[in-house]
């Protein structure tokens, strides 16, 4: 994934909605479709794509509200996993992939699985600021969990979510690694790339463990 410089600030309130390049995925065959990422695709797309930008959409704000019993967690105990909540001042930073051709087919047809089956997740159209173009918007799929979904938990303190991802594993790994990753692809964003949620359970994370062990060895124990 290439990793844009931390030039840009958010874009002027006046940009207007990407043009619709493809008015909807459902539409016929795309051959050029924009996949937005704000989870664990931003390090694990785990799909064949031509390009990739870094970049944000306006009006959504990434909450660790949805359960996960499945990658992260267990029927018993359910991880957490991010969702975007509609909010008028937010802003969430995450990864555009273009897939094109065949490309698409096979994204959609894998996401399905991951995302909706094995998820909870529905697809929604938004628009995609590029972090080192935010005046040349994209119109991209994004995966998002709604509250009328059955695994969607919803707001909690972040200490209690921070206990819940501590304590939680899936067959994708442990709910830890999913939230230190997003953290980490965070820290690349550059400073204009602010989510108060994900770092304040990060720092409710870190006084729960033993200082010597939030970094590698952290990632080392999931
Ligand atoms: N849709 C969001 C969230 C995706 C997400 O985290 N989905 C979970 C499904 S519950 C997942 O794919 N997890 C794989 C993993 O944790 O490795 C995104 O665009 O990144």
């Amino acid at each position: 994934m290439k990793q844009e410089s931390a030039a840009q600030s958010t874009p002027p309130p006046s940009l207007s909605p990407a043009p619709s390049a493809q008015t909807s995925w459902e539409d016929g065959d795309p051959q050029t479709l924009w996949i937005f990422g704000y989870g664990s695709l931003v390090w694990k797309p785990d799909f064949d794509y031509s390009d990739s930008r870094v970049g944000f959409v306006r009006g959504y704000s990434r909450r660790f509200w949805q359960g996960d019993t499945f990658h992260r967690g267990s029927d018993k105990m359910p991880g957490r996993v991010v969702t975007l909540l509609e909010d008028r001042e937010g802003c969430t930073w995450g990864v555009a992939y273009e897939v094109r051709g065949e490309q698409v087919k096979e994204a959609l047809k894998y996401l399905n699985v991951r995302e909706a089956v094995l998820g909870g997740y529905d697809t929604k159209e938004v628009t995609f600021y590029p972090q080192d173009a935010p005046d040349q918007p994209l119109t991209a799929l994004a995966y998002v969990a709604t509250p009328q979904n059955p695994g969607y938990l919803g707001p909690a303190p972040e200490e209690v979510i921070a206990t819940q991802i501590l304590s939680c594993r899936g067959f994708s790994g442990h709910n830890l690694e999913y939230l230190l990753r997003l953290a980490d692809f965070m820290q690349l964003c550059g400073p204009q790339a602010q989510d108060e949620h994900l770092e304040a359970i990060v720092d409710a994370v870190g006084t729960m463990l033993p200082c010597s062990y939030l970094t590698e060895q952290a990632l080392a124990l999931v």
